[in-house]
């Protein structure tokens, strides 16, 4: 297991470009089981759930070429078997969005029921009720769900008792070879999920109100191969705005998208940072200044994204002045916080909410995170610690940001990765 290693200290200042949005291109990726032709997706970004994402529609018998300039070519037509095994669900929850287009279009899905998490047990429930409600049959056996369609997928109307991400877009793919119209109450907002209905519309579907809380579909024959460019990833983006404001710098992001931003770009400012954004950029500029310390609240876009909760703890941490983060999405989304007691952040959890005092400084430590956004607050923490942090088990990083130690580097980061095999060769 790879880890990076990380000496704090230095304001953070130039510009990088972010990546296509992982969240997006999961389904996205997967919504391609739905064409009757091959489907081209660019800006895919180099992520290790990408890959994950590959050999499981790989192992289906879909045919996949991945070129660097012209993204990946998926050839659904070639798909033989309609199952995600456990040992790829395990690794990747989202491997759950195969089931409504293998549904729709094959009639038929053996997917591994994914387990919780380190955030939180993330049920599938409301899936699979939506599913049922479009007259599918379903069994949970032997750890995995067993999906038919019988004579079809039937449109239907369906509330959604949660705003559920992947649960709105499972459906949303489902219904668009469905008979009839569905409609979908309570949808999520996401952006992903208003470029997952882009894609599918230009692939043929007919959705209208993406984006809103309630989505109808119109179920058509076919869905044809398209070319679809994946949108910039929110989630990055806020996370290297955090890392120049916690560091006092200063940064220009370009190929990004500030609209899918904003709660996040107010509590920036709010936190004393200088923001400017033009049609595919922000910048971000602290002029020397530390941050204070800003109260965050989680919940479903438009709200505080859940996503960038632990970036956020870490710049609490080191802000002016004291603060809370409520979390109300995930039920276990603290894990970042032990850690970042252990380099000296004042931090308390209450139930759902962590209290933070901002200290004037942080120091270093070997820390290890178990899930994706909390490995990004202790690299964020790192880069501004006392002395040299090392970050283990950064294949949770790998995850969800595209070559994070060069993009930093590029910012002026002194940050460096030791691969598993160079550590094993240094210790014997
Ligand atoms: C691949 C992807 O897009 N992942 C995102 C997606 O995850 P994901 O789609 O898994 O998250 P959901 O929006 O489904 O989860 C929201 C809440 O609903 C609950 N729930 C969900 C489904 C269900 O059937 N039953 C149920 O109770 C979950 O436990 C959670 O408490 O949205 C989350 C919330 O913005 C983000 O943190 C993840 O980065
Ligand atoms: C929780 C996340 O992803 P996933 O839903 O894939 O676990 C995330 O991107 O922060």
């Amino acid at each position: 297991m790879d880890k990076l290693i990380i000496r704090g200290g230095v304001a953070l200042d130039g510009e990088i470009r972010i990546s296509g949005a992982k969240n997006a291109a999961l389904p996205i990726l997967m919504g391609a089981l739905l064409a009757d032709s091959p489907v081209r997706i660019g800006n895919v970004p180099h992520l290790h759930d990408i890959t994950t994402t590959l050999e499981l529609l790989g192992r289906m018998g879909v045919t996949l070429t991945v070129d660097e300039r012209s993204g990946v070519l998926i050839d659904p037509s070639t798909l033989t078997i309609t199952e995600a095994a456990y040992d790829l669900v395990k690794t990747m929850r989202a491997s759950i969005l195969v089931l409504g287009p293998l549904l729709a279009k094959f009639g038929k899905a053996d997917v591994s029921l994914p387990g919780g998490c380190a955030i939180g047990s993330r049920p599938v429930d409301l899936h699979l009720r939506g599913l049922e409600q479009m007259g599918a049959e379903i069994k949970v056996e032997n750890g995995y769900i067993r999906a038919t369609s019988g004579e079809g997928l039937k449109g239907a109307h369906i509330f959604m008792d949660q705003v559920t991400v992947t649960g709105t877009e499972n459906l949303m793919m489902a219904a668009t070879l469905a008979s009839g119209t569905t409609i979908i109450e309570n949808a999520a907002r996401e952006p992903e999920v208003v470029d997952l209905a882009k894609y599918l519309n230009q692939m043929g579907a007919k959705i209208t109100g993406a984006g809103s809380t309630t989505i109808h579909i119109e179920g058509v024959e076919k869905l044809n191969g398209t070319h679809y460019a994946i949108l910039p990833d929110r989630i990055e983006t806020g996370t290297y705005l955090v890392a120049a404001a916690i560091t006092r710098g200063r940064v220009k992001l370009k190929d990004t998208d500030a609209n899918q931003l904003e709660a996040v770009l107010l509590k920036l400012e709010e936190a004393g940072a200088k923001i400017e954004v033009g049609e595919d950029w922000i910048t971000l500029d602290m002029e020397g200044r530390r941050p204070k310390a800003v109260n965050i609240r989680t919940a479903p876009y438009p709200a505080f994204p859940t996503d960038m909760q632990a970036q956020f703890t870490a710049l609490n941490s080191i802000a002016e002045g004291q603060a809370t983060i409520v979390e109300t999405v995930f039920e276990n989304r603290f894990m970042h916080v032990q850690e970042m007691q252990r380099m000296g952040a004042n931090l308390q959890i209450e139930g759902n909410t962590v209290v933070c005092k901002g200290q004037d400084k942080l120091t270093a430590a070997p820390v290890m995170a178990t899930d994706l956004r909390a490995s990004a607050c202790l690299v964020l923490a790192a880069l501004v610690a006392e002395g040299e942090t090392q970050v283990e088990r950064i294949y949770h990083i790998d995850r969800g940001y595209e070559c994070i130690e060069e993009k930093l580097q590029q910012l002026g980061a002194r940050i460096r990765r030791i691969p598993t095999q160079a550590r094993t060769a240094s210790n014997g």
